[in-house]
């Protein structure tokens, strides 16, 4: 199995080892905040525990119903935003084919997926709509507090497209929903409706559930092995439950991510070279920037596609304000490959290149940027995935979660709450005078 390992090499230029060395007191006592629930918010620690304590009757249905939404339906759409989508759009981009949705069915490992209640655009939801139009459709819809607007809306829209297409009892038989144990107005209704549900435990908030059913349910419809996801959460688990800081990766980088802070560089960009890897920056956004971004603190939290962004954005990383640390997710092993062939030619001049395997040519660029970037005064830390596979992206969320947990404590505050997410939803009720 493929591991995922965490080098900051080339960071040490800008910290000292002794710098480093001075946390490891304060790391001793933060991660038993985290392990022993001792420290803020710690009623959502339940993830700590998550990859060895999981509900195993519980995955077994999500693995049943995932086989039984595969031969309902052509299409899986999953209704939920921030932790309840992210988690599990960043799964199944890094693990399927890039272009999973378009191939054809004997092509595709599983159900088609696509993504609704994220948003509160009329435009996206009537597309959707269009485009699902002639396919069997299931849906998985995804709330722990069963009340936030923007899937509530989307799913108000999808039920009553579900039961005009199946009728009321054949819609129900294809809709599953994802939600509190026991409470809430999502749970209310799938007991009412029959839906078959599954539960966001009460003690893992949003954007650390995706290992929970939140996440496995789509990862398992669209046909990743959500076995081998838990396989590498474990192993995570088991290397990552060490308080000593030279024997754990995870606390390097939550350190390191302090330490870069309290220099000033107060923005962290994850950069990726795999397209693949895009929407695990977004869900690594959501992670950090709920969790640190509070009490007028916080490192901002970016993402960048690279090589691609380099176009775009390489002047402002190699030459614009030095307030950033950049943290690169390297995929060691392509899944797939392509050699460059030479051609008789050769206007576009890249005979020299001949022999050579694309990938090759990515990890060039990546080296290149990397020490170029460092020149120009950005730190920078990889975490090496050895390869796009279920076990290592088990393993990298949960080294993720580790490390924010961490980083959370050590900043000194409340990783696990989002009191300013409320603001903009009171002045939208207030708007639209909500009772
Ligand atoms: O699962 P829910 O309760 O719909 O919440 C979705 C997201 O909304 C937030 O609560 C913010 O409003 C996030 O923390 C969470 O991931």
């Amino acid at each position: 199995m493929g591991k995922v390992t965490f080098d900051y090499s080339k960071a040490l230029g800008f910290v000292r080892e002794e710098e480093m060395a001075a946390f490891k007191e304060r790391v001793k006592l933060c991660h038993g905040m985290l392990q022993n629930g001792t420290g803020l918010g710690s009623d959502y620690v339940g993830w700590v525990d998550l990859p060895d304590a999981y509900d195993r009757e519980e995955f077994g249905r999500i693995k049943a119903a995932a086989e039984k939404i595969k031969s309902q339906a052509d299409v899986l759409i999953v209704v939920g935003i921030g932790g309840s989508y992210l988690g599990a759009r960043a799964a199944i981009e890094m693990l399927c084919h890039n272009f999973h949705n378009e191939l054809a069915r004997d092509k595709r490992s599983g159900a088609k997926v696509y993504f609704a209640g994220h948003n509160i655009s009329s435009t996206y939801l009537k597309n959707l709509l269009d485009m699902v139009e002639g396919q069997d459709i299931c849906i998985n819809v995804i709330s722990k507090s069963g009340t936030t607007t923007e899937p509530a809306l989307a799913f108000r829209v999808l039920k009553e497209y579900m039961e005009k297409k199946y009728g009321e009892k054949g819609a129900a038989e294809r809709i599953y929903a994802t939600t509190d144990r026991s409470r809430g107005a999502l749970k209310q209704l799938a007991d009412e409706e029959g839906y078959e549900t599954f539960v966001v435990p009460d003690d893992i908030g949003g954007r650390y559930s995706v290992l929970t059913p939140v996440g496995l349910l789509p990862m398992a419809a669209a046909g990743i092995n959500i076995d081998e996801v838990m396989d590498g959460a474990k192993a995570a688990y088991d290397y990552l439950a060490v308080d000593v800081l030279e024997d754990n990766g995870a606390y390097q980088y939550a350190v390191l991510r302090n330490l870069f802070y309290n220099k000033g560089k107060t923005v962290e960009v994850l950069v990726n070279y795999e397209p693949s890897l895009s929407y695990l920056g977004e869900w690594y956004k959501q992670l950090f920037g709920e969790s640190e971004g509070k009490d007028k603190k916080g490192i901002f939290p970016a993402s960048m596609n690279f090589t691609t962004d380099l176009h775009s954005m390489g002047q402002y990383m190699q030459d614009g304000r030095r307030n950033l640390f950049e943290t690169v997710l390297n995929i060691e092993e392509s899944r797939e490959e392509m050699v460059v062939k030479e051609n008789k030619d050769n206007l576009d001049g890249l005979n020299y290149l001949g022999g050579k395997t694309l990938d090759f040519v990515n990890k060039k660029a990546m080296e290149g940027t990397l020490a170029a970037h460092v020149d120009g005064g950005v730190p920078n830390m990889v975490i090496n995935i050895a390869e796009a596979s279920p076990y290592c992206f088990g393993y990298l969320v949960y080294f993720m979660m580790k490390a924010c947990g961490l980083s959370g404590y050590l900043l000194g505050v409340n990783p696990f709450d989002q009191p300013g997410v409320e603001a903009y939803k009171s002045n939208m009720f207030r708007l639209l005078g909500k009772p």
